[in-house]
This record gives structure tokens, C-alpha cells and sequence, in this order.
């Protein structure tokens, strides 16, 4: 079995809760519950923790810093990774240093699944909460206090960007989004959402050399993932989130699998946890 390597994000400071940075922990040892002859995947963790003392943007300014260490590594070595936030904010250092690591960072790609658009700025979030915008700073548009606490001078290119399961969003962001130019696809569009998936893994294969893909657990509805910071009602089946990344196990162009937002304090019977689990066997396990 190959070495997964994992990193935790013992981190919520981009949110407005405060346990969710207890997921990597709670899943490693999930996994550590299991049975040898249960056992599909190896995974060797590390968690990041950010700084005790300093103002929230400056904290996750070295978080993202730091994260975006391991990701440049990462990608430069080819190895595929999986990073657990904490919250969304997570996204800034994940994909910021795959750029870093890419000798063409312009054929760079990002399937981005969430209810959210997470394209806010200070200038136009209604919370102020930073996992709202690391989209907009991993697009170039964030403004100087968001932009700071990005950790690359490379963007993703807007046509290189596909947003899939929103359907809670500011009329500011949203803005954004289309004057860029990102494709979006909206919750109540999707019927199906492995061929949405498929189909945007195709067009990204056409002009990208590696694909990252970002899983706010809140794309799925808050029936089967009640553990997430932001519930939105009327989300993807978790079922079929299972069965799309199935369809695109262990694919030759994906680099890596981000999975952010899990909030234990709000989790039913591990339904939440659990279904990190399996999001994560179903794409890196051999089937
Ligand atoms: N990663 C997330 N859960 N984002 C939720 C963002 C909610 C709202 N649009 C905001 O900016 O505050």
C-alpha cells in the first residue's frame, strides 16, 4: 500500500465556531480504529497548529505560510496529499502552494465543491469570517488584508476554476465570480453529480496539467453532514458525493484532495466523521 501523506489543520480562526480544528485528530484516529484486514489506505499524518499569541490574520497569515510549505513540497516531489482542515480558509495555503511547487502554474486547475462561493472580501463579507474568501485570494482579487495572508504571488486562472453545489451565496461575491468569468455549478442544476464531475475533470484535463479539488463537507446536504460550521439546506446527497469520487479514484491528474469545515460539536452520531472517512476511501483507496 503507498503512503498517503496527510495533513491536519488544528485550526477554526477562519470561522465562527471553534472545534473544528479537532477533525484531523478525531479522523486519525478513526482510522486507527480499524481492523488490520479493514485497513485500505496508509496514511502518514502531520498536524499543524497555528501560533498562540497574535492577532487572528497574522496567526492564519503563518498558518497558510506554513501549509503552503507542505503543498509546494508535495507537489514538487509529485506525491498526492490530503490536507483536513479545520475551516475553509485552509484553501489559501493548500492551493497557494501547489502554484509555488508547479513549473506551470498557469495549467493549474481547481474543482472547487461547496454551498458557498467563498469569494467574499473584507470589503464585501457580511461576517467578516475568513473562510467566506479564500476564493477570491486564490482568483488575484482580494483586497490588501486578505491578499496578505495569501501565501503566493501565482493565481489560479479564472477559466481554470469551477465552483459546483452552491446555492448560498452574497450577491457581491457572486459579482466577482461572474465578472471573472468562473464557471458555476449550481446546486439545483445538478442532476447527477458524477457526470458534473467528470465532465469538469475533462474540460480541466484539456488546458491543465494538475488538478486540486476542495471539499467543503457542507456541499452535502445537512441531513447526511449535519457536522459542518455552515449548514445550507438542499445539498448533494452524500451517497452520491461517495459514488463521483469513486468514479474518479485515485485519478492521474488530481494532486490532491482538501476536505475542510468539520465541526464535531454539531455532528450527529459521527454520521459527519465517518463520512470523511469514506470520502477519503473512496478516492484514495484501491477499489
Ligand atoms: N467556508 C464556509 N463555510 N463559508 C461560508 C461563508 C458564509 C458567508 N458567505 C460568509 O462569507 O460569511
Amino acid at each position: 500500500m503507498a503512503i498517503l501523506h496527510a495533513l491536519g489543520i488544528v485550526s477554526c480562526l477562519g470561522g465562527p465556531l471553534h472545534l473544528c480544528g479537532y477533525a484531523a485528530e478525531m479522523l486519525r484516529d478513526e482510522f486507527s480504529r480499524q481492523l488490520p484486514n479493514q485497513k485500505r489506505l496508509q496514511i502518514q499524518w502531520q498536524l499543524l497548529h497555528p501560533e498562540s499569541q497574535g492577532l487572528k490574520e497574522e496567526k492564519l497569515t503563518q498558518l497558510n505560510k506554513a501549509i503552503s510549505q507542505f503543498t509546494e513540497y508535495w507537489t514538487k516531489e509529485n506525491r498526492p496529499f490530503l490536507i483536513v482542515g479545520g475551516d475553509h480558509s485552509c484553501a489559501m495555503g493548500t492551493w497557494g502552494g501547489v502554484l509555488n511547487g508547479l513549473s506551470q502554474p498557469g495549467q493549474f486547475g481547481l474543482i472547487w465543491l461547496d454551498a458557498h462561493m467563498d469569494a467574499n472580501t473584507f470589503a464585501t463579507s457580511p461576517s467578516g469570517n475568513i473562510h467566506g474568501m479564500p476564493v477570491a485570494a486564490l482568483l488575484g482579487r482580494a483586497d490588501e488584508k486578505l491578499a496578505a495572508m495569501y501565501p503566493s504571488p501565482r493565481i489560479v486562472k479564472p477559466e481554470n476554476l469551477i465552483l459546483i453545489g452552491v446555492r448560498n451565496y452574497e450577491k457581491e461575491e457572486y459579482e466577482l465570480l461572474r465578472q471573472a468569468g468562473v464557471e458555476i455549478v449550481f446546486a439545483d442544476q445538478i442532476h447527477g453529480l458524477a457526470p458534473v464531475l467528470i465532465k469538469a475533470i475533462d474540460k480541466l484535463s484539456q488546458s491543465c496539467q494538475s488538478i486540486g479539488i476542495s471539499i467543503d463537507l457542507d456541499v452535502v446536504d445537512p441531513e447526511d453532514a449535519p457536522g459542518v460550521e455552515t449548514p445550507a439546506q438542499d445539498g448533494i446527497k452524500a451517497s452520491e458525493l461517495l459514488a463521483a469520487l469513486s468514479l474518479i479514484n485515485r485519478h492521474p491528474k488530481v494532486c490532491g484532495l482538501e476536505l475542510s469545515e468539520f465541526t464535531p460539536e454539531k455532528d450527529i452520531n459521527n454520521k459527519t466523521l465517518r463520512l470523511m472517512k469514506a470520502l477519503i476511501e473512496a478516492f484514495y483507496a484501491k477499489p
